[in-house]
Parts: C-alpha cells; sequence; structure tokens
C-alpha cells in the first residue's frame, strides 16, 4: 500500500473564483439590462441538505447582485399551487432562473412539475429538453452539481480522458448527469446504485470515483484504488456525542485520504461548486437577453 498526501480539492476557493468574476460580470451588464439578474428558489417542506443549499444561495446571490425571488411553501401544499407560481416566474421578466427544491414531499409528482419551467429558466438543468441537449453533448443549461465536479477537475488539472470511473447513485439530480458529463470528456464510465452487486471490487477498479449516495462514512479504506481521486458530492447532517450537528460527506475522510491522490473534503468541496454553476447559470440566462 502506497502513502499518498493527498491533494485537497478545495471548491471553496474555487467558487469563490468564479463568484468574483461573477459579480463583476454582472456590473458590466447591468447598466445595459437595467435590472439584475434574477433566481427563483422554491423550496417544499423542509429537507436538511436542502435547507444548507438554499441558505448559501442566497448568501451569495446577495454578495454578488443578484436578486432573490424565494418561496417556501409547507409540507401540505398542493402541487397545483406550486406549478402556478412556477407559470407566473416563467412569465416574470426579472426572473432569469427557476429552481425547484428536491426531494419534494411525496406526494407531488416532481417529473410533472419540472417539466412545467421554462428550458430557458431551467437554471437545474432537469427539464427534459436540457437533460436531452446534455445527452447529445449540445451547450445548455447543465446541472449545477455534476459541471462544479468537471470545472473542479479541470482547476486541478486532473486527466479524465481514458480513465476508469464510477459514480455511486444515478439520480436525475446527480448521478445521470454526472456519469454523461465524465463520458463526454472521454472516461470509461461505470454507474452504480443500490442494486449493483460487489460495490467495494467494483470501485476499487475506479481511477476516479464519485459517490453521491447520502450516506455518511459509506466509503471506506477498502472500497478505494490506490492512487484514486476520490470526489464527494454527499451531503449528510449528523450529531456527535454532544448533540452538536455537522455535515458530513459519503466518505469515511480520514481513513481513505492516504490511499487517494486527490480528493474532496465536506464542507469546503463540491457545495461551494454546485453553487457557483447555479449563479453561473443564472447569469448565462440572463446574458443571452441581451441578444434576444
Ligand atoms: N454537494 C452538493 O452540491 C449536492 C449534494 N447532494 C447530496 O448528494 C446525495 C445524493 O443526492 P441525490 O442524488 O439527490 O439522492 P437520491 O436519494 O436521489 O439518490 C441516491 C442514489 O444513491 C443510491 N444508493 C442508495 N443506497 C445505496 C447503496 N447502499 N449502495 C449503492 N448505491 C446506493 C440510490 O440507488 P437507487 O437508485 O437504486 O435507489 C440512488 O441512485 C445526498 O446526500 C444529497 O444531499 C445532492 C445534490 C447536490
Ligand atoms: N433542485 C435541486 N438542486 C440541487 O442542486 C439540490 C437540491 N435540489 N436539493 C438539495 C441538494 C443539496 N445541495 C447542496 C448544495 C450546496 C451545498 C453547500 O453549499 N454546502 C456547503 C455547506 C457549508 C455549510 O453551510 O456548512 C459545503 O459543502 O461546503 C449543500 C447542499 C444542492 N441540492
Ligand atoms: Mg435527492
Amino acid at each position: 500500500m502506497s502513502n499518498h498526501a493527498a491533494r485537497i480539492l478545495d471548491g471553496k476557493t474555487t467558487a469563490q473564483t468564479i463568484q468574483a468574476r461573477l459579480k463583476a460580470e454582472i456590473e458590466s451588464l447591468s447598466p445595459e439590462m437595467g435590472r439584475p439578474p434574477g433566481l427563483a428558489v422554491l423550496m417544499v417542506g423542509d429537507n436538511p441538505a436542502s435547507a444548507v443549499y438554499v441558505r448559501n444561495k442566497e448568501k451569495s446571490c446577495d454578495r454578488i447582485g443578484i436578486a432573490s425571488f424565494g418561496r417556501k411553501f409547507p409540507t401540505e401544499t398542493e402541487q397545483g399551487e406550486v406549478a402556478e407560481v412556477i407559470e407566473a416566474l416563467n412569465q416574470d421578466e426579472r426572473v432569469d432562473g427557476i429552481l425547484v427544491q428536491l426531494p419534494l414531499p411525496d406526494h407531488f409528482d416532481a417529473v410533472s412539475l419540472l417539466h412545467g419551467i421554462d428550458p430557458n429558466k431551467d437554471v437545474d438543468g432537469l427539464h427534459p429538453m436540457n437533460m436531452g441537449r446534455l445527452v447529445r453533448s449540445e451547450t445548455g443549461l447543465r446541472s449545477c452539481t455534476p459541471a462544479g465536479v468537471m470545472v473542479l477537475l479541470n482547476e486541478y488539472g486532473i486527466e479524465v480522458a481514458g480513465k476508469r470511473a464510477v459514480v455511486l447513485g444515478r439520480s436525475i439530480l446527480v448521478g445521470k448527469p454526472m456519469a454523461l458529463m465524465l463520458l463526454e470528456a472521454n472516461a470509461t464510465v461505470t454507474m452504480a446504485h443500490s442494486r449493483t452487486e460487489n460495490l467495494p471490487e467494483l470501485t476499487r477498479s475506479a481511477d476516479i470515483l464519485v459517490s453521491a449516495v447520502g450516506k455518511p462514512k459509506f466509503i471506506g479504506a477498502d472500497w478505494i484504488k490506490s492512487g484514486a481521486v476520490a470526489i464527494d458530492v454527499g451531503i449528510n447532517r449528523i450529531f456527535d456525542s454532544s448533540g452538536k450537528g455537522k455535515l458530513v460527506g459519503d466518505f469515511d475522510f480520514d481513513a481513505i485520504s492516504p490511499f487517494c491522490s486527490a480528493i474532496t473534503p465536506v464542507p469546503g468541496g463540491i457545495g461551494p461548486m454546485t453553487v457557483a454553476l447555479l449563479l453561473e447559470n443564472t447569469v448565462r440566462s440572463y446574458r443571452k437577453k441581451l441578444r434576444s
């Protein structure tokens, strides 16, 4: 067993650089546009990972000059009520981006709700139009978390072409678009999920391992190929013995980092990159209106 000092892939600093660039861009565009960019975030109920995201988005929007049009609904809200709000936001010229926080409560049909978002305002890249564009490698709005992973890999000069990548998780939000983006970058990609047999054997073949499962300490040292690049998308809130809450990813970080060549921390890894790419998508959609 070799012992590397894993490089920490610092998503927080990379995200700050992206946000500074976006801030300057907004300052230069807004006189011509006559308004700031606008982002609407809709949240139904109170999932803890969603709450972290909403809080960080609002802070960042304030900091770089994006107007927030957030709405929170209680868990019992009828889908029709949220669908009406989406329709109004589609028509609202001050709004460039609309994002519906996932997961939605069980009585919601997420697919039909997401169909209702104007694809040009779909800054989460979840509308079938944008998903289709991704499948075809066309430009379009792309899911922020996997896009953030690709930016971070690029920032650190990590080679993807020809490498074996294993993606744990197959959600429409993270796992599926992640696999497609790695494939587009010429990795050889395997997707794994709760029905995958012999998971540790599979992950030990990964040069690049991405976990988007949502289970603390899910991945231990014996799951890692020596020298792997390990990307932790998981955001889990756990409580220590004194009852204090903290955020952790899917990795047993201390156990696996000695075997990795590079690794993302939680917090400070993919979470801030997701926020940065969301702001980037919002500014892209805003900028497009100059030309139309
Ligand atoms: N850092 C960030 O910016 C973001 C973080 N997240 C976090 O990432 C995690 C995943 O999010 P999301 O994709 O929305 O979650 P989902 O719950 O939609 O998907 C979880 C995936 O993990 C798979 N899975 C569950 N248990 C196992 C297991 N024992 N072995 C292998 N695979 C398993 C599931 O498989 P199956 O399909 O078979 O059920 C599913 O595909 C969460 O912690 C979430 O909070 C999410 C978005 C952004
Ligand atoms: N439609 C939709 N799109 C999403 O992208 C989406 C979602 N729903 N639902 C919830 C998950 C979760 N998610 C996070 C994004 C950033 C942080 C984040 O900023 N994390 C900081 C936390 C810092 C802290 O506050 O401690 C970090 O990891 O460093 C966390 C979680 C996006 N998600
Ligand atoms: Mg989810």
